[in-house]
C-alpha cells in the first residue's frame, strides 16, 4: 500500500480529510489546537511537493447549516499553525466549492465548509461522496478521530480515487497502537479507568490476553469490589455487571494476567468539591459515603507496577479529576506513567477524558504518545476495524 511519502503531489490537488473537530469558546476561538497541529506535517508534505491542499472536516454535530458550527472559525488558528494563509469556501460541494478548488494554485490551502451541514455526510451518501471527490485528484485520510465513523468523507469517498493514502497522523496513531497491542516490549501494563464497566467491557475482553498487568481504577472499580463481597457505600456501581466482573477476574486468572484493583479510596459524603472528605479501605466504605478517587496506598501500589512496565496503555481517569479534591489519584497515575516513560517505557494515552486529564495536569509531553482520538481509539482498543482505515486498505 502507498504511504503519503510514496506520492509526489506536484501539481496535484489533494483532498485531505482531517479531524478539525476542535473545541471553541464563546468568542468562537479555538481553545485546543492539538488536532490542527497533529495534521500539520501531512499538509506541509503536500505543499513542499508543490501540490495544493483541499481540507475537509466536520465540526460538532450541527443540525443543518448552523453558523456556530462553521469551519470559518478555524481559519485563523489553522493559518497561524500552518504558516500559510488558509482560504475558505462557504460550502463543501456545488458551484462555489468547485470554483474555489479549480482556482487553487500549487502550494495553496483551501478549507471547505463543515461537511455535516449536509445530512448526507453522516448518512454515508454515495452521491455526496462522489461530489466531494470531484474537487481533488488524490484522497488523503488523516482524520483518525473520525475513523470509527462510516461517513461519506471517511469511508465512502475512497472508492472514487485511484490514488489514496493515509496521512502522517493516521500512520502514527495506527503504529502507536500496534506497538502496544501487537508488538510490545513486556511487561505490558494497561490502566483502565473512567465511570462505567459497561463502556469498557469490550476493551477489557480484547486486551486481557495482550497485557501482563491490568490496573482497574475510577468508578468502574467499585463494581468489581462489590461483586467480591466488599462494602462500597454509595459509590458508583452497575449491579447488573457484577457477574461479568467476576467472570473477568476468573478469565484473567486463567490467562495469568494480574488484575490490580484499588485497595483504598478517597471518600466523600456528596458528589461535590465542598463535600466532607475521608479515607476508607476500598471494601469498607460506609453507607452515605462514596469513593471518588483512589487512596494513597493504591497510588503507591500502582506506582510499583507501572515502574516495572516496558509498555503502558492508559485509558480513563482514576477518579473524578474534574473536581480538585478528587484529582490527586489521576495526577499520581500521571506522575508514575511519566516516571516509567523517563525510565524507558513506551506509554500511550488514549480516550477523551484521559487525554483531557493528561493535558490539564501537564503530562502530555512526558508520555510517549497522546492519541487524538476519543471514540476512535476506544474502538481500536476493542479490536474493531475502523471504517476510515478499512476504506484506504481496501
Ligand atoms: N469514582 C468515581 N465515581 C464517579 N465518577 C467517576 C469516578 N472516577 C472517575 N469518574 C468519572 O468518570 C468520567 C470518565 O469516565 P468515562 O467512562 O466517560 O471515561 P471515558 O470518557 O471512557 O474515558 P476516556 O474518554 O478516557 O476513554 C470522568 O468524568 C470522571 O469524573
Ligand atoms: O471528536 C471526535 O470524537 C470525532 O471528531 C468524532 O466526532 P463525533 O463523535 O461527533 O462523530
Amino acid at each position: 500500500m502507498k504511504t503519503i511519502n510514496d506520492i509526489n503531489f506536484k501539481d496535484k490537488k489533494a483532498l485531505v480529510r482531517v479531524d478539525f473537530n476542535v473545541p471553541l469558546n464563546d468568542n468562537f476561538e479555538v481553545t485546543d489546537t492539538t488536532r490542527i497541529h497533529a495534521a500539520k506535517d501531512t499538509i506541509i508534505k503536500i505543499l513542499e511537493d508543490e501540490g495544493s491542499v483541499i481540507l475537509m472536516s466536520h465540526l460538532g454535530r450541527p443540525k443543518g447549516n448552523q453558523e456556530e458550527f462553521s469551519l470559518k472559525h478555524i481559519v485563523a488558528a489553522a493559518t497561524d499553525i500552518l504558516g500559510v494563509q488558509v482560504k475558505f469556501v462557504e460550502d463543501c460541494i456545488g458551484d462555489a466549492a468547485q470554483q474555489a478548488a479549480a482556482n487553487l494554485q500549487p502550494c495553496e490551502v483551501l478549507l471547505l465548509e463543515n461537511l455535516r451541514f449536509y445530512s448526507e455526510e453522516t448518512a454515508g451518501d454515495a452521491s455526496f461522496a462522489k461530489a466531494l471527490s470531484q474537487l481533488g485528484n488524490v484522497y488523503v485520510n488523516d482524520a483518525f478521530g473520525t475513523a470509527h465513523r462510516a461517513h461519506a468523507s471517511t469511508a465512502i469517498i475512497a472508492q472514487y480515487f485511484d490514488e489514496k493514502c493515509f496521512g502522517h497522523l493516521m500512520t502514527r496513531e495506527i503504529e502507536s497502537l500496534n506497538k502496544v497491542l501487537e508488538t510490545p516490549d513486556k511487561p505490558v501494563v494497561a490502566i483502565l479507568g473512567g465511570a462505567k464497566v459497561s463502556s469498557k467491557i469490550t476493551v477489557i475482553e480484547n486486551i486481557l490476553d495482550k497485557v501482563d498487568d491490568l490496573i482497574i481504577a475510577g468508578g468502574m472499580a467499585y463494581t468489581f469490589i462489590k461483586a467480591q463481597g466488599g462494602k462500597i457505600g454509595d459509590s458508583l456501581c452497575e449491579d447488573d455487571k457484577m457477574e461479568l466482573a467476576l467472570e473477568i477476574l476468573e478469565k484473567a486468572k486463567s490467562k495469568n494476567t494480574n488484575i490490580h484493583l484499588p485497595v483504598d479510596a478517597i471518600t466523600a459524603d456528596a458528589f461535590s468539591e465542598h463535600a466532607t472528605i475521608d479515607n476508607a479501605a476500598i471494601d469498607a466504605i460506609p453507607n452515605g459515603w462514596m469513593g471518588l478517587d483512589i487512596g494513597e496506598k493504591s497510588r503507591s501500589q500502582f506506582h510499583t507496577v507501572l515502574m516495572q512496565a516496558k509498555t503502558i496503555l492508559w485509558n480513563g481517569p482514576a477518579g473524578v479529576f474534574e473536581l480538585e479534591p478528587f484529582s490527586h489519584g489521576t495526577i499520581s497515575l500521571g506522575k508514575s506513567v511519566a516516571a516509567s516513560t523517563a525510565a524507558g517505557a513506551f506509554s500511550l494515552v488514549g480516550g477523551g477524558d484521559s487525554v483531557a486529564a493528561v493535558k490539564q495536569f501537564g503530562f502530555d509531553n512526558q508520555v510517549s504518545y497522546v492519541s487524538t482520538g476519543g471514540g476512535a481509539m476506544l474502538e481500536m482498543l476493542e479490536g474493531k476495524t475502523l471504517p476510515g482505515i478499512a476504506a484506504i486498505l481496501d
